[in-house]
């Protein structure tokens, strides 16, 4: 694996475990922090000058008891020979400190106060070094209080490594945290600066360099990446030269009822748009006339049961499907999902799908309708959070789980790719890996973003994209259109901008 293309997310444990490799290979702990110092200093004259006053600075810089103090010593002691008014609050006396923060709070050479001395309302910029990576319970007591004082008083914060109170590996609140404009960090990022809330706590992350050598990589092994094209750009299926619509296979989407059609439809449309080579709407009788008046491009045949799709099925060039928007959670849904899986298609099961498994979920989880060891998966399962708490109730409800490890427990009992939605969904494989999603808007938050979600996902199964890449695809061209499209999105205008997604992906 080529670690440097992508964007590896280090687990507090694997970022302690690149530091000793590094102090191994002969860097002093010392000098790391003395870099990381440094880039916060540099990150904080920014911030100073957007504040554009020209002057000295009131710093306040908040020192816990660990490394992440001593980051901050190391800061003031250089915002300090810049000429800014610094005094460095500190949680216990800095004689207490041991090794490196030790070293850092001899390095610095200004005022030292106790931490019930800062007056947040009387800074210019608050640094904050108080915990960072070793977190390791719920802040309480006077630390909460100051925390909570802080954030009402608002004012312009940069975190060290991660806000104080939030966990590096989850994104948790563990009691309270600062909420940082800005988020300094070293190496690689954290899974906690992209899991909710932690991310919005953060502010905007900033990963800097401090001489760690990214061949480190090669002995952590991470399994946690950013959604970025460079993971699964070369799987992508584009149109070849002389292709034709059969190489780009036939997405076929279950239509509801007839009051009940709209969801499907925004699935069938954008798995056409999304590049499947034919898509087609299978209609419950009731319904075919209301969807006829409504498709073009995107064909249209009956289907009344199980015998109308075991027919479906024998034709093999129907080779991905998508089963849940708009659909009804009844008996049906089981029906057709055990078909097209034991049938050997990809299937995205979204919406209802999941629903309707919620009191019989064995049923899914049953392997031998999956593949074999080899095979690939061919199910993806695309649920919210209350989706995914009705199909796997004990893990949405183990508090000490992140999302990261929610979604892959989830991935390896369903033998599925799951795609836990939300601001910062998280999409697993059973053999492990997993990536974090961080474009998109607010905006994509509006009835029937997810249906279109599942359509592109459909598209790339279609064209032959192993299900994991097809998943991690279909979710960040999703965002990425919801962020060109800006303002205002609905639904229905979401597939209109994939084209624009795939000439930026062509471009890359
Ligand atoms: N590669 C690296 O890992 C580097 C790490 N550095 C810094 O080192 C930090 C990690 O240092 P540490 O491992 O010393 O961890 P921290 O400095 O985050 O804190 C650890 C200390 O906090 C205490 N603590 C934990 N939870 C608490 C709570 N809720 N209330 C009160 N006290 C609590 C622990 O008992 C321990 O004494 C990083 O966040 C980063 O800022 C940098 O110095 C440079 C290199
Ligand atoms: N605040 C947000 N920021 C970014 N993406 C979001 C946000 N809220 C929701 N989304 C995305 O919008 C989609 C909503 O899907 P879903 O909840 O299934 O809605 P629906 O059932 O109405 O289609 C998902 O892809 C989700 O990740
Ligand atoms: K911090």
């Amino acid at each position: 694996m080529e670690w440097r293309r992508f964007h590896t997310l280090l687990t507090p444990d694997e970022m302690g475990q690149a530091d000793r490799i590094t102090i191994r290979r002969g860097v002093s702990g010392f000098v790391l922090m003395k870099a990381a110092g440094n880039r916060v200093a540099e990150a904080a004259l920014k911030m100073i000058g957007d504040i554009g006053t020209g002057g000295t600075c009131r710093i306040a810089c908040l020192g816990g008891p660990g490394n992440n103090g001593g980051d901050a010593f190391v800061a003031a002691e250089l915002l300090r020979r810049s000429g800014h008014s610094v005094v460095v609050h500190t949680l216990s006396k800095p004689e207490c400190l041991s090794g490196d923060a030790a070293l850092a709070a001899g390095y610095y050479e200004g005022t030292v106060e106790p931490l019930d001395t800062f007056e947040p309302e009387k800074t210019d910029l608050v640094i904050d070094g108080l915990l960072g990576a070793g977190l390791s319970r719920p802040i309480e007591g006077d630390v909460a209080a100051l925390i909570a004082r802080t954030n009402t008083a608002a004012p312009r914060l940069l975190a060290i490594d991660l806000p104080s109170g939030v966990s590096g590996k989850s994104g948790a609140i563990l009691g309270d945290a600062f909420q940082a404009e800005r988020t300094v960090s070293f190496f690689r990022a954290k899974p906690g600066h992209f899991l909710e809330p932690g991310r919005t706590r953060c502010g905007s992350v900033d990963i800097r360099q401090i001489g760690i050598e990214a061949n480190v990589l090669d002995t952590i092994r991470p399994k946690a990446f950013l959604n970025q094209p460079e993971l699964w750009r070369l799987q992508l299926n584009l149109p070849a030269g002389a292709g034709h619509k059969y190489d780009r296979g036939h997405a076929v989407v279950f239509s509801g009822p007839a009051l009940k059609t709209g969801a499907a439809r925004l699935a069938a449309n954008a798995a056409l748009r999304a590049g499947a080579g034919l898509v087609t709407l299978l209609s419950p009788p009731n319904a075919i006339l209301v969807n006829a008046s409504h498709l073009t491009a995107v064909m249209l045949r009956k289907c009344e049961g199980s015998g109308d799709l075991g027919e479906i099925l024998v034709d093999h060039r129907f080779n991905a499907f998508v089963l849940g928007p708009g659909f009804g959670t009844g008996e049906r849904v089981r029906d057709y999902a055990r078909l097209v899986l034991e049938a050997g298609r990809a299937l995205v099961l979204d919406a209802d799908g999941i629903s309707a498994f919620s009191d019989v979920r064995n049923i899914l989880f049953d392997n031998e309708k999956q593949p074999s060891e080899g095979e690939g998966v061919r199910l993806v399962l695309t649920p919210h959070a209350g989706e995914f708490a009705r199909l796997f109730p004990d893990i949405a409800e183990a508090d000490r789980l992140s999302k990261l490890d929610r979604a892959r427990q989830a991935a390896e009992r369903a033998n599925a790719v799951i795609v836990l939605k939300g601001r910062d969904t998280v999409i697993a494989s059973p053999d492990g890996r997993a990536v974090i999603n961080a474009n998109g808007t607010p905006w994509l938050a509006t009835a029937g973003t997810g249906d279109v979600l599942s359509g592109i996902i459909a598209a790339q199964l279609a064209q032959g994209m192993p299900a994991f890449e097809a998943a991690a695809a279909g979710v960040w061209m999703h965002g990425r259109a919801a962020e060109l499209f800006g303002p205002g999105l609905t639904a229905e205008e979401l597939a209109g901008q994939l084209p624009r997604v795939f000439v930026e992906l062509m471009e890359a």
